[in-house]
């Protein structure tokens, strides 16, 4: 279904959330909204697969309709390995079981979908942990102590995969990546007004940090090697190896 839950000018416009009304558009706002998403997603699996280890977890935090969940499922093929999908968004998960049930084959891990918060979820013997597009909406006092907590589930040789949008220090190339970004948008089909009221929903739910910060968070946490697997425009992501 198409996303046109900003189209339409909202008399006074509430911060965004992650509702039915965003639950039920999701695949196509993150498509036209992410540019790189298939990469991060179909990427994601195959760094999975050849980090995975034997009997373990894999993590997908913030799963939403449960893409990356399903992609690492369907890569994997490391003995006695199962994946956590885990949202906080009753409207995500539900939509999510019905999705893994069309999607998930035979030949694919199971993979289990949690309703809850990740920062409270209780983690052991992760290989792969997921923060596709997620870290950027917590707080920023409770980032360090989500990556530590990744850190330290995490077995030796395991990875942390973390995707974000991200902001730059110097003002001229932040101005202009963000220019570009919106040029994507409206490549997209997205109308100056639709770009406008996501944005103003966004401003106090989701905060960017700089390429450096995310960096100095994952070695602070302990990662030794990190390294960016993706970046386009402003999207990166990192590997983080135990
Ligand atoms: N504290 C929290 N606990 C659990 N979930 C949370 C929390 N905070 C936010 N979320 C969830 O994190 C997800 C972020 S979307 C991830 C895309 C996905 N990874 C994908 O690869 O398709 C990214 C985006 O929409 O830009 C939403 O489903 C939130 O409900
Ligand atoms: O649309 C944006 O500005 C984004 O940063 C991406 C996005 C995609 C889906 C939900 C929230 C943000």
């Amino acid at each position: 279904m198409k996303d046109a839950v900003y189209a339409n000018p909202f008399e006074s416009l509430g911060p965004f959330a992650f509702n039915d009304d965003v639950a039920s558009v999701f695949p196509d706002m993150i498509r036209r909204s992410v540019p790189g998403y298939g990469q991060l997603v179909g990427g994601a699996g195959l760094l999975a697969a050849r980090h995975a280890l034997a009997d373990s977890n894999l993590y997908d935090l913030g799963t939403s309709l449960g893409a990356t969940a399903l992609s690492l499922s369907r890569h994997v093929r490391a003995d006695g390995t199962r994946v956590i999908g885990v949202d906080n968004s009753s409207a995500m998960i539900e939509r999510a079981r019905g999705l893994l049930i069309e999607g998930r084959t035979a030949q694919d891990r199971p993979v289990d979908l949690v309703e809850g918060d990740i920062r409270t979820l209780p983690m052991h013997r992760a290989s792969v942990s997921c923060l596709n597009l997620t870290l950027q909406f917590l707080p920023m006092g409770d980032r360090d102590l989500m990556i530590k907590k990744i850190y330290d589930a995490t077995l030796p040789g395991g990875i942390l995969l973390l995707a974000e949008k991200v902001t730059f220090d110097d003002a001229d190339h932040a101005q202009w990546v963000q220019e570009v970004y919106w040029d994507f948008k409206r490549a997209n089909g997205y109308s100056e007004l639709e770009i406008a009221q996501k944005r103003t929903a966004l401003e106090n739910v989701m905060f960017p940090e700089t390429p450096g910060a995310h960096e100095s968070r994952l070695r602070a946490a302990g990662f030794e090697t990190t390294r960016v697997w993706l970046q386009t425009l402003n999207f990166m992501a990192w590997i983080a190896i135990k």
